[in-house]
């Protein structure tokens, strides 16, 4: 989004991208029903976008997103406002206002990440993908009941100096932060990922842990060369190759 968009073509743009990445918590199998939810930070505002309540996937539209303040209040008179917000809009206005670089929050019970914050359990640090991705373990938050800032201040608390962006809350289910709506929805695909591979190599015997000096070469390379290199910012598709890089 260029920087030098209005605050709104900057809504319409976080609308938009929060109601189009919901299907992508279907297409990867991470929710049943309505039990997950998508939201993002509007950059440069002191607003966040997130889903309504109960509402099938298939009905989100960028017009039903609700615009919030980041005390989690939706904006009285903007479109979806008459809805009743996602049940974790406390939760998500919490960890936008407590972790300023957080420009995405989703929420998920996939199956096999939500076992494991069954069991109170970390996912432990065995694979490559594991370091690419999270830098190390998947860490577990605290039992919280949902309504309040309990389960916000949970998040935050145990991510918060943590190179994860996936976070298990305890009895619940993970929790994802990213850069922005897009990056926290694919943080919580590849812990769906990683949290049943290593669920099923725990079946047949204990996992190899990684060495610690290893885990961070990794997690250096991925998240600073892998990939694609970001188009240069005046570039356009049809003109110059692109010089820098993006994840
Ligand atoms: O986990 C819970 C309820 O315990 C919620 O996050 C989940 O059901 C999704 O609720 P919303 O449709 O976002 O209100």
């Amino acid at each position: 989004m260029s920087g030098h968009a209005s605050v709104e073509e900057r809504v319409d743009q976080v609308r938009a991208d929060v109601a189009g990445l919901h299907a992508e918590l279907v297409r990867y199998g991470l929710v049943a029903w309505t039990a997950g939810n998508v939201s993002g930070r509007v950059p440069g505002t002191e607003f966040f976008v997130i889903k309504p309540s109960g509402v099938a996937y298939e009905d989100l539209t960028a017009g039903n997103m609700i615009l919030c303040t980041l005390d989690g209040t939706p904006v009285p008179g903007t479109s979806g406002a008459e809805l009743a917000s996602s049940s974790d809009t406390a939760a998500h206005a919490y960890v936008y206002r407590h972790m300023p670089d957080v420009g995405g929050v989703v929420h998920t019970h996939s199956t096999y990440a939500t076992a494991w914050a069954a069991r109170g359990e970390p996912v432990p640090c065995v694979l490559t993908a594991m370091a690419d991705e999270f830098g190390g373990e998947i860490p577990v938050g605290p039992f919280a009941v949902i309504g309040d800032d309990s389960i916000g201040r949970g998040i935050v608390s145990t991510l918060t100096g943590h190179r994860s962006r996936a976070v298990l809350m305890r009895n619940h289910g993970p929790f994802t932060v990213g850069r922005d709506a897009r990056d926290a929805v694919k943080a919580a695909v590849m812990l769906e990922d990683v949290a049943r591979t290593v669920h099923l190599s725990r079946q047949l015997g204990e996992p190899v842990p990684l060495d610690p000096g290893h885990i961070d070469a990794l997690f250096h390379r991925y998240q600073n060369v892998y990939g694609q290199p970001a188009a240069a910012p005046s570039a356009s598709a049809a003109e110059a190759p692109t010089t820098s890089r993006s994840a």
